[in-house]
């Protein structure tokens, strides 16, 4: 039986997923690594610690599973998206990647968006935002002239990747229209932003579909990772249209509510959906022509990691959940808002601040763990009722990410989303997602609805809204919407 392996490098750790024609898993490994805050708002990652990081998840899962890399027809990738790699002539990294979650161009983002007005907008869909690939490029020509000057390439974080496997530089639509980069109207790299910022065609690259075959593992790359020579790699996607298709989203209808790092609701659409509040994005789906609508918030996963790591300094979720899920659900909170590294949707505002508010003697650290939970869904609860102001259909709501593992959290989804929570098999979507690229991309599936359906699964973990639960959290979200705009001001 052929195998497929899918490389998904995450925000907090990259893992490398091997499952069968079926999408059942064969072996799987992780590797972790930190994000770096050289200054407050800043958030960086080496691309050296990425690949090595990315070469031992491999190697790791291969042992795992017992498996020789011959084993191995096909490799796909997935990862986090918008942040910029900057290479130099010999395809040399010149600096740390700025992170899609890196607060610090908003004054560049600002003045680009000042400078070209709605015409960028109305090309690139979406507007700029700190940790775009556009306004962390003009930070760094303001601020590092001279390594400016020095870029030959600019790559997304999976891209780099898939350059250290194969040698190939190249890009695929999901990550190249959420670059910001992208002129998603006329499809081409925006000639607008190029120009204003004194770059050229020749510093992107080719954009191609995510299944297309982007290049062989090469002898270097099969050496360093237990993988053969001449395997094909496909290009993959960025993480939101790869967990999509590792959920089988791939029509309108149906909304992905995933909670990794950071989190995001998304839905796919015929086409690009234009909302001028600017406070969503509309980026290309896996399937060609298909595209997602999205909100975005920036700590999700990351808000319980921080609460539990640096404040409880306990980390067994599963206990944790057990006796927080024992608490009555209270209306009069605490609330918390994850606003630890600033926000997307909806108020795209890099200097918001966490905050608990409502906290009395009553409340023990277990009111603060589930607090911390239900703030990250009350986040998510925004960016779902954009998506539905936009009459964009949302029938079904599908768990997705290292969140989707919590029962607890599963269940304050369904209740503060109101909808019915289904899971599917795989704790791996965006990995699996990328697997299905490799499949489809190596012509073992004649497309990915196909792909979808014969590897992709129901899980058995849901959640059902209660209705007692579901009038005590609307009015609980009233506060919670109530005090961002009561406290912009004092950010
Ligand atoms: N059992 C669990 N209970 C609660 N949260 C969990 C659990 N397992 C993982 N998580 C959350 O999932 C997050 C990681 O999700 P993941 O999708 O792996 O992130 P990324 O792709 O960004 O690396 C962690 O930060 C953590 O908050
Ligand atoms: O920023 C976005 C989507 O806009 C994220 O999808 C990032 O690409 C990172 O995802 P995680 O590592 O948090 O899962």
């Amino acid at each position: 039986m052929p195998y497929f392996a899918g490389i998904d490098l995450g925000t907090s750790s990259v893992k490398c997923f091997i499952a069968d024609q079926t999408g059942q898993k064969i072996s799987a490994h992780h590797v972790d690594y930190d994000v770096a805050v050289p200054q407050q708002g800043y958030a960086e990652q080496d691309p050296l610690t990425w690949w090595s990081a990315t070469r031992s998840a491999i190697s790791g899962a291969l042992k795992k599973g017992n498996l020789s890399g011959e084993k191995i027809k096909a490799v796909g990738l997935s990862g986090q998206m918008h942040g910029t790699v900057l290479l130099g002539r010999k395809g040399n990294v010149l600096r740390p990647a700025i992170l899609h979650c890196d607060g610090r161009a908003q004054v560049e983002a600002g003045q680009l968006s000042e400078w070209l007005g709605d015409s960028l907008f109305q090309s690139l869909y979406n507007p700029l935002f700190s940790g775009s690939q556009p306004p962390s490029v003009f930070w760094v020509k303001k601020h590092e002239p001279q390594l400016f000057e020095k870029i030959t390439c600019i790559l997304l974080p999976k891209d780099y990747i898939r350059y250290c496997l194969t040698g190939e530089i190249g890009t695929e639509i999901t990550d190249a229209s959420a670059s910001l980069f992208y002129d998603i109207r006329h499809g081409e790299w925006s000639r607008q932003l190029l120009q204003l910022l004194g770059l050229s065609q020749h510093q992107f690259p080719q954009v191609s579909l995510p299944y297309d075959q982007a290049g062989v593992i090469s002898q270097t790359a099969a050496a360093q990772t237990g993988l053969a020579a001449g395997t094909p790699v496909v290009f993959g996607a960025g993480d939101q249209a790869a967990q999509l298709l590792g959920n089988g989203v791939l029509k309108p209808g149906t909304a992905t509510s995933n909670i990794g790092t950071s989190g995001q609701i998304c839905t796919p659409s015929f086409g690009p959906v234009w909302n001028p509040k600017g406070n969503t994005n509309t980026f290309a789906h896996a399937d060609k022509g298909m595209f997602y609508i999205m909100g975005a918030m920036l700590s999700a996963g990351l808000s319980l990691k921080w609460f539990t790591g640096q404040v409880l300094r306990d980390t067994n979720y599963r206990e944790l959940d057990e006796q927080a899920a024992k608490l009555p659900v209270s209306a009069k909170g605490p609330v918390f808002l994850p606003y630890l590294c600033g926000e997307r949707t909806p108020h795209l505002d890099a200097s918001a601040k966490g905050v608990f508010f409502g906290l009395g003697l009553e409340h023990s650290y277990l009111h603060m763990y589930r607090a911390v939970m239900e703030g990250v869904v009350f986040a998510l609860k925004d960016s779902m009722e954009i998506l539905e102001a936009l009459h964009l259909p949302i029938h079904t709501v599908v768990a997705s990410g290292g969140g989707a593992n919590s029962k607890l959290w599963l269940q304050i989804q369904a209740d503060i989303l109101g909808h019915e929570i289904r899971t599917t098999s795989s704790s791996e979507q965006a990995a699996l997602g990328a697997v299905i690229l490799a499949a489809t991309g190596s012509g073992f599936y004649a497309d990915l609805s196909q792909a979808c359906e014969q590897m992709v699964h129901p899980g058995t973990a849901y959640a059902l809204p209660d209705p007692e639960r579901v009038c005590i959290y609307q009015e609980l979200y009233q506060t919670y919407r109530a005090l961002y705009p009561k406290l912009k001001e004092l950010y």
